[in-house]
């Protein structure tokens, strides 16, 4: 939480005003932040000076797994995090690969689980991941990556967290998780719990232990209708100790994730934090 916040104030002490064409409003922008969560040690990087709804985030992440590319897929398994996206981006709405309502095209979990080859074909690059961790494998290129200029047409929105690099060491994982672009008071609020969450379950389901989650950001920024809650209402607010992420046990396998699981096999204990805000979010 400290590095949360340590951020959000130096963006606030050192950024600088960038003109973001896409949705036409100005960011404060740095460039280049690092944080690490010890997943080991349970710290889990729950924000706690506004209320979080991490299972929201819990659910994003488990569509990615599971290679979700509709933004309905996304809300029956509980968050509407992909609404906008799919339904009101307007380059997005004249794109002709755009298959109708809720589309969000080729995304996220749907490349990474069909990741197209140059020579015909594609790669399942969660399977091959998970396939090698299991068997204690670590062949030194473990990356579930979403990053595929190629194909940048065919989705609404590039991914911003795009690479996840899993690294097996004497039997305890770890995880290098890599950000292009970062909403600091929406998008980060999610994406730290999703890093969390992505070396915990991987642990738990191919038999390891979590070590830590490096989670490198290149463009953090805050929109500027966002600044003055983030000044002066977030900022101002004292955060609480730390939660725990408490995971069913019950999940051991690649295909329970696939199945089965929602977000209620994931519960927080502990959880003490200030009331909501409502950050605007730019589409
Ligand atoms: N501008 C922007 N920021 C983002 O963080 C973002 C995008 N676009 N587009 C793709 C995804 C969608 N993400 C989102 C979308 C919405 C919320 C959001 O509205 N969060 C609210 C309430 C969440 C809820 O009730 O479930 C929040 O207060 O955190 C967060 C992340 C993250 N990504
Ligand atoms: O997981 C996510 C997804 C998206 N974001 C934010 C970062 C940017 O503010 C926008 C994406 O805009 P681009 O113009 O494609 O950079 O969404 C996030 O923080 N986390």
């Amino acid at each position: 939480m400290k590095q949360y916040l340590d951020l959000c104030q130096r963006i606030i002490d050192e950024g600088i005003w960038v003109d973001n064409a896409r949705t036409q409003k100005k960011c404060l922008t740095v460039i280049n932040a690092d944080l690490t969560y010890d997943v080991g040690m349970g710290e889990f990087p729950l924000v706690t000076t506004r209320k979080s709804f991490y299972k929201s985030a819990i659910a994003e992440i488990i569509g990615y797994i599971r290679g979700y590319d509709n933004a309905a897929d996304f809300r029956k398994i509980g968050t509407r995090t992909w609404d906008a996206n799919a339904n009101e981006n307007p380059d997005w709405l004249k794109n002709p690969n755009r298959k109708g309502e809720d589309d969000c095209g080729f995304i996220y979990g749907k490349i990474g689980r069909n990741f197209p080859k140059p020579d015909g074909g594609s790669i399942d690059l969660l399977r091959k991941i998970y396939d090698d961790l299991r068997s204690g494998k670590d062949d030194r290129g473990e990356i579930y990556t979403f990053y595929h200029p190629g194909a940048f047409h065919l989705g609404c929105l590039r991914p911003c967290m795009y690479s996840h690099h899993f690294s097996l060491l004497a039997g305890t994982l770890y995880l290098n998780s890599t950000q292009r672009s970062c909403d600091v008071p929406l998008g980060l609020n999610f994406n730290m719990v999703q890093v969390y969450f992505l070396l915990a379950i991987m642990a738990q389901i191919t038999g390891n232990k979590p070590g830590k989650a490096f989670h490198k950001i290149v463009n953090a920024h805050i929109y500027e209708d966002q600044l003055d809650l983030m000044q002066n209402v977030q900022l101002k607010r004292q955060p609480f100790p730390p939660p725990k992420l408490i995971i069913n046990p019950d999940i051991k396998t690649l295909e329970d994730l696939e199945t089965w699981v929602t977000v209620d096999d994931f519960t927080v204990e502990g959880y003490m934090h200030h009331d909501p805000i409502a950050y605007p979010f730019s589409v």
